[in-house]
């Protein structure tokens, strides 16, 4: 017995958020690696200096702050740059988690969303896989609406990760998201006594 480390996901738009708000509800440690990644370059942080330093003022926005779409038409057209980019993220995003987790009780139960653990293969890192299971039509509707995105763009950004089934079949626990928020509630708190037996 003792910490737990359980890796969220699910594809975009599947109900991340929602379940892993709702485990917080309950008393989890969550732990949200693109909220931390946002955080490590903010404006006064040795991380955007760094990013500055490699990139150029450039990147920056008028008020100081980083300008996340021109980063990325630089990053994501060069390779090189993107492992430069990640190298400077990365490494302060593993020291704020550990913080982060360094805070946390013996028996806490920290919960990582993590979106692309299946693609990235990350499985290995975790006690217990959590999966938010969604039927592909109910994903785009959320994204359309939420995201102001057209059907077609949804559609791409689902078909680009992995399919629901390979997800599936990395989770050590399912969470079928394809019922309304009541539904889904009721199944966070049955998962949640489950993970709590075992920190
Ligand atoms: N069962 C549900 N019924 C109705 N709406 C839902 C349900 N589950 C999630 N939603 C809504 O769908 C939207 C997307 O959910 P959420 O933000 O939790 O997904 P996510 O997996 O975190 O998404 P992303 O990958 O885009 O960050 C939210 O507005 C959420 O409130």
């Amino acid at each position: 017995m003792g910490m737990l480390r359980v890796g969220l996901t699910g594809g975009i738009g599947s109900g991340k958020s929602e379940v892993s708000g709702c485990l917080a509800a309950h008393g989890a440690l969550v732990i949200d690696a693109d909220q931390i990644a946002r955080e490590v370059v903010e404006p006064g942080t040795p991380g955007l200096d760094e990013v500055v330093a490699e990139f150029g003022t450039d990147v920056l926005t008028p008020e100081g702050t980083l300008d996340r779409p021109k980063l990325g038409e630089i990053v994501f057209a060069d390779r090189e740059r993107l492992e430069r980019l990640n190298g400077i993220v990365h490494p302060r995003v593993g020291e704020r988690t550990e913080e982060l987790m360094e805070q946390a009780p013996p028996d806490a139960v920290v919960v990582y969303d993590v979106p692309l653990l299946v693609e990235n293969e990350l499985q290995a890192m975790y006690d217990v896989v959590v999966v938010v299971d969604t039927p592909e039509d109910a994903q785009i509707q959320r994204v359309m609406t939420n995201r102001d995105m057209t059907e077609e763009q949804a559609r791409a950004r689902v078909r680009a990760q992995a399919p629901r089934e390979r997800r599936r079949a990395a989770a050590d626990i399912v969470i079928d998201n394809s019922g309304g928020l009541d539904d889904l509630s009721r199944q966070v708190a049955d998962v949640w006594e489950r993970l709590r037996k075992r920190a």
